[in-house]
């Protein structure tokens, strides 16, 4: 049978990357995508926003909604203190099998829990199975019309706490207007966004930073 692309791209990372050097499977899994098969990937630029927000903020739980092969699993991770714990979510099996193998591949496996299931699923049993009180900081970068309902589902779990950060990607490309008209509008939410590229081209897309305000 036919590789898959997350295949192809595992295999990108195993021939050019340095085993437990996280800045060397960045670059690898950046140049395949830009010359070799696209892949919806934060990217480079979109991808120095996330580094300057994580390292601004120095969270010590951090929760990702949606790991495809674990491009922004890495850029996140290794920005963390050794204590801290970041958690991430992926419900396709296949794409939960690459991302281990590229957490694994830069090193950062002591740091990074990855949970092979739905976000509605687990968002609900973070505080007893995992004993997160709240997260410091989310990425959303799964479907993107579980942006809104999954934002509302940690509200309503009380994951969010006074301050916590969260940054969604594709705010513009592929888009997500219910999204950004909430986060936006909220009283609960101070938000800003930070205009960038899609991933590997020239269109518009960006990201959206909200901070919770309890
Ligand atoms: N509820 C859930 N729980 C757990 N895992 C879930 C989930 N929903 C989706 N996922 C996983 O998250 C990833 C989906 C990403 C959608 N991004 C996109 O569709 C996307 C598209 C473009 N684009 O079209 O240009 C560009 C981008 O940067 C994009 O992120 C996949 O790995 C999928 O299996
Ligand atoms: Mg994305």
């Amino acid at each position: 049978t036919r590789s898959t692309r997350p295949q192809r791209l595992l295999n990108a990372v195993r021939k050019h990357a340095t085993r437990g050097d996280p800045q060397s499977v960045i670059s690898a899994i950046d140049h395949f995508c830009r010359h070799s098969e696209w892949a919806m990937n934060i990217g480079d630029e979109k991808g120095s926003i996330l580094d300057s927000v994580v390292s601004e903020l120095n969270p010590e739980k951090v929760l990702e909604l949606g790991t495809y092969c674990g491009y922004s699993t890495v850029r996140i991770a290794r920005l963390l203190p050794p204590g801290a714990r970041l958690i991430t979510l992926e419900f396709n099996a296949d794409y939960a099998a690459i991302a281990r193998q590229v957490i694994a591949l830069a090193g950062l496996e002591d740091r990074v829990q990855l949970v092979e299931g739905a976000s509605e699923d687990w968002i609900p049993r973070m505080k007893e199975h995992f004993g997160i009180e709240t997260f410091d900081f989310v990425f959303l970068d799964h479907w993107k019309d579980r942006y809104l309902p999954d934002t509302k589902l940690m509200e309503d779990c009380g994951l969010l706490r006074k301050g916590t950060v969260l940054l969604a990607d594709n705010v513009i490309c592929p888009g997500v207007p219910d999204y950004l008209q909430y986060v936006r509008n909220s009283l609960s939410y101070k938000s800003c966004y930070f205009k960038s590229h899609l991933e590997y081209t020239k269109a518009e897309d960006g990201l959206e930073k909200s901070v919770f305000l309890g």
